[in-house]
């Protein structure tokens, strides 16, 4: 079954001070949701925001669906500010947690839906043994920590992997791609068997988010 495939802009990329604004202009241009990217300097090498900034987004009157990528440690206390502040979903890395089994069954008892997130390096067995707890696979296709920088090819086999892990056993969990996605490349990406898209700096760098929106959507068609 083709599953319709999913366009999420990443804030990452966006006009920080003029978040909402943005994550408004993002939906209304076609956007399936926001992806919105919490950095702590530990797990990752950079800093972003939290909790407290889905909270203000959702104060200013964004009710738009949000999918928290925590790229963090201390998943456990973070996964209760997300939900508190208003996520829909929640994204942990396998890497981030020696108890990844137990934060997703938080994270699904909170109401959210599940993603799990895996490094380039890290091996699809290593989540074999969760895949009945999550809705989405994140395949990282660059080193998290920074936008703009460009997909690792390796992870085009590892999608296609993930795809036949996932079919083989009969699961609806969706698979999404995060890091380097482009018009030039969204097409390969969904080839290998990717249905959810991230999409930061050539989303948000376009004049026309709508336009940019239509030529990602022209690719997968
Ligand atoms: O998780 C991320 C970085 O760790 C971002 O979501 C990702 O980099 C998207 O940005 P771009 O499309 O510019 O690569």
């Amino acid at each position: 079954m083709k599953i319709p495939a999913r366009i999420a802009p990443s804030i990452l990329a966006c006009n920080l001070a003029r978040l909402s604004e943005e994550c408004h202009a993002a939906i209304d241009a076609g956007g399936d949701f926001i992806h919105f990217d919490v950095m702590d300097n530990a797990f990752v090498p950079n800093l972003t925001f939290g909790a407290p900034v889905l909270k203000s987004l959702r104060d200013d009157g964004f009710s738009g669906f949000v999918d928290v990528h925590l790229m963090t440690t201390d998943v456990d206390r973070l996964v209760g500010d997300c939900v508190a502040a208003g996520a829909n979903s929640i994204t942990i890395h396998f890497e981030a947690t020696h108890h990844v089994q137990r934060a997703l069954t938080k994270i699904r008892a909170s109401g959210c839906e599940v993603g799990l997130a895996v490094n380039i390096a890290t091996p699809l067995d290593a989540i074999e043994f969760v895949l009945d707890d999550i809705d989405m696979l994140l395949v990282m296709t660059i080193n998290p920590g920074f936008g703009g920088q460009s997909l690792i090819p390796a992870a085009l086999p590892k999608i296609e992997r993930a795809k036949r892990l996932i079919d083989n056993r009969g699961l609806d969990v969706r698979i999404q791609v995060d890091g380097g996605v482009k018009v030039s490349n969204i097409r390969a990406i969904a080839d290998a068997g990717a249905d959810t898209f991230v999409v930061g700096s050539d989303f948000f760098s376009a004049q026309s988010y709508k336009e940019r929106c239509g030529e990602f959507r022209a690719e997968l068609a």
